[in-house]
């Protein structure tokens, strides 16, 4: 029997990237990414230029399909494979990231009727612009006592699915009527490829408020948050809500034809982009977080109880691998933050000498804070460039830098930002230690542990742990890939279980980064200071961040 492979189609925030992977072996045998022509929208919309407001963050629902028709076929060319040597395909996406549809599963932004109305487009998972919704909803729900709250932490995320469509019909009420669904971006893809109306409880259960046992919230919770909502779950939030595992259904002929495929191929219930790398890491049982570290950072762990507390973004029973409870919580900036800095705040020398060196820019910054001790920039800062979505889940905070002197330079600040993230990890771990879940063991994934050395040895050193690193450069390529062969199942040549699968596909590095005890005793002083500075503005002890907001807001509307 010749190699059987399996697809992993990872949709991240910029790029789609395929990914063929050998089912007997977990060998990544050939991937394509596919950037997003439209990119991430976040000042106008593409042909009629109609400006967004602060914290909007939109894409185009045909990048994703172009995804499918470039990234595949182009994994098959490299890797010299024939459509019936790929039995399953697995899609994990970033999420919420929601769009409107019409009768027919059209997204609303590719209908002239619609498509200068910015509400018509896909909202992507940092979108931030409903915030004042997502603060309504948790307050209502507190005062209602309602179940749903206290599995996210005792509030929602403004990212999540409520707030999102609950913004839409506020500010565009004929867009939402118009709207005959609200779906997921994993889940329209996947429809889009089998043509089954299929909604993923993992997308569902962390960012749609969809429980296993008690459905979306209720309809008289709906209902007394707006009159025009209390159907919103029952209409526009309709369709099957089928496990992590499952197959959502068949690539029909059409579209096998456009990723020249064989039609009738295994497709995968779709899976949020972290929530793929646990399994991928080689994770599947209890006590170990998985960082998954890119352009954010999202914290999942496993476990055999459900608690909940503060800082726990979400738990959902079979979230992540079936009998246990899955626990997520997250930073909405990461890499982002880094990205900043080197786009827009490094001085021009900096670009300058990186390229005398040959090196890029972030290269350059992290060899030069290399030889920076920890606490010796003075300097400490909070990670809100992108809001907060553990532990204060605040969308309206801001970024922080404290201890700036004439002498501070770049390669400091560099450093500091750095450390901010490591230390608002820090404070989810705590979060989940004092919540009562065991966090025994570190692992990282994603884009960022192979590409910054430094970051990583700052985490080890931050966190007081060992961390290990998994193998793959394309841990959630790779998670949906797992999902795609679990979805063929073992008859065809895949498996019966994620379990299995990990066993079988996944894997972490020999190498660990390893805590050094120096750096350990003054990062935790330098942690207190941090959470010092993390509850002076972030709980109230000063609003300046939220009267800033207000004042550049006021701009906006003008
Ligand atoms: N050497 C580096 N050091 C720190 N951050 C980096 C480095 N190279 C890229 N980044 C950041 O990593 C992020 C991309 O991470 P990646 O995991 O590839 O993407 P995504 O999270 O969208 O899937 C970007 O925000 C980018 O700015
Ligand atoms: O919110 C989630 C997962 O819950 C992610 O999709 C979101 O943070 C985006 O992740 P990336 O950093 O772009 O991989």
């Amino acid at each position: 029997m010749g190699k059987k492979y399996a697809i992993g189609i990872d949709y991240g925030t910029e790029s789609g990237r395929a990914l063929l992977v050998d089912i007997e072996t977990g060998a990544e045998v050939a991937t394509y990414v596919t950037p997003y022509t439209h990119g991430v929208i976040d000042e106008a919309l593409p042909g009629s230029g109609v400006k967004l407001e602060h914290d909007w963050a939109l894409q185009h629902p045909g990048d994703y399909l172009d995804v499918l028709k470039q990234s595949v076929p182009e994994v098959l060319r490299m890797a010299g494979a024939q459509p019936d040597d790929v039995i399953g395909i697995g899609i994990d996406f970033t999420a919420c990231t929601m769009m409107p549809l019409d009768r027919d599963g059209m997204p609303l932004c590719l209908l002239p009727r619609w498509r200068d109305n910015p509400h018509a487009w896909v909202k992507l998972w940092k979108h931030h612009a409903a915030q004042d919704e997502a603060s309504r909803i948790n307050e209502l729900a507190g005062e209602r006592g309602e179940a749903f709250l206290a599995r996210y932490g005792g509030k929602l995320s403004s990212e999540w699915m409520l707030p999102k469509a609950w913004q839409i019909l506020n500010e565009a009420p004929d867009v939402y009527e118009h709207t005959d669904m609200f779906m997921e971006a994993a889940d329209w893809v996947v429809m889009q490829m089998t043509g089954q109306l299929v909604r993923s409880s993992c997308t569902a259960g962390y960012k749609g408020t969809w429980h296993k046992r008690d459905g979306f919230p209720s309809q008289a919770f709906l209902r007394a948050l707006d009159a025009r909502l209390s159907s919103l779950a029952d209409e526009k939030l309709r369709g099957p809500v089928v496990p992590l595992g499952a197959k959502a259904g068949e690539l029909s002929e059409a579209m096998a034809a456009a990723m020249g495929l064989r039609p009738g191929t295994a497709v995968a219930v779709g899976i949020i982009d972290a929530h793929a790398m646990v399994p991928a890491s080689g994770v599947v049982s209890p006590g170990k977080l998985v960082l998954a570290m890119g352009t954010s950072t999202c914290h999942m762990l496993l476990s055999d109880r459900e608690v909940h507390a503060e800082g726990i973004a979400g738990v959902v029973e079979d979230g992540i691998v079936a009998g246990y409870y899955g626990y997520e919580a997250g930073q909405s900036a990461v890499g982002d933050i880094f990205a900043w800095y080197v786009e827009e705040a490094a001085p021009a020398y900096v670009k300058q000498q990186a390229a005398e060196a040959g090196v890029g820019v972030h290269e350059w910054l992290e060899r030069e804070a290399s030889s920076v001790r920890p606490g010796e920039n003075g300097l400490l800062a909070l990670d809100w460039w992108n809001g907060n979505r553990s532990v204060l889940m605040d969308a309206d905070l801001s970024g922080v830098i404290v201890g700036l002197t004439l002498q501070t330079k770049p390669e400091h600040i560099y450093r500091a930002l750095l450390e901010a993230t490591a230390f608002g990890t820090r404070s989810i771990i705590e979060a989940f230690t004092s919540g009562g879940i065991a966090v025994d063991e570190l692992y990282a994934c994603g884009g960022l542990p192979q590409r910054n050395r430094l970051l990583m040895q700052i985490y080890a050193d931050v966190t007081g742990r060992e961390i290990k690193v998994a193998n793959s450069t394309q841990t959630a390529a790779l998670g949906a890939a797992m999902f795609g062969a679990v979805a063929a199942g073992a008859e065809a040549g895949g498996f019966d279980s994620i379990v299995e699968a990990a066993s079988r596909m996944a894997r972490v590095r020999e190498e660990t980064f390893k805590p050094i005890p120096e750096h350990v005793q003054v990062y935790d002083l330098l942690y207190r200071e941090y959470t010092e500075l993390h509850d002076y503005f972030g709980r109230s002890g000063n609003d300046v961040l939220k009267r800033l907001k207000a004042i550049k807001s006021g701009y906006a509307q003008a």
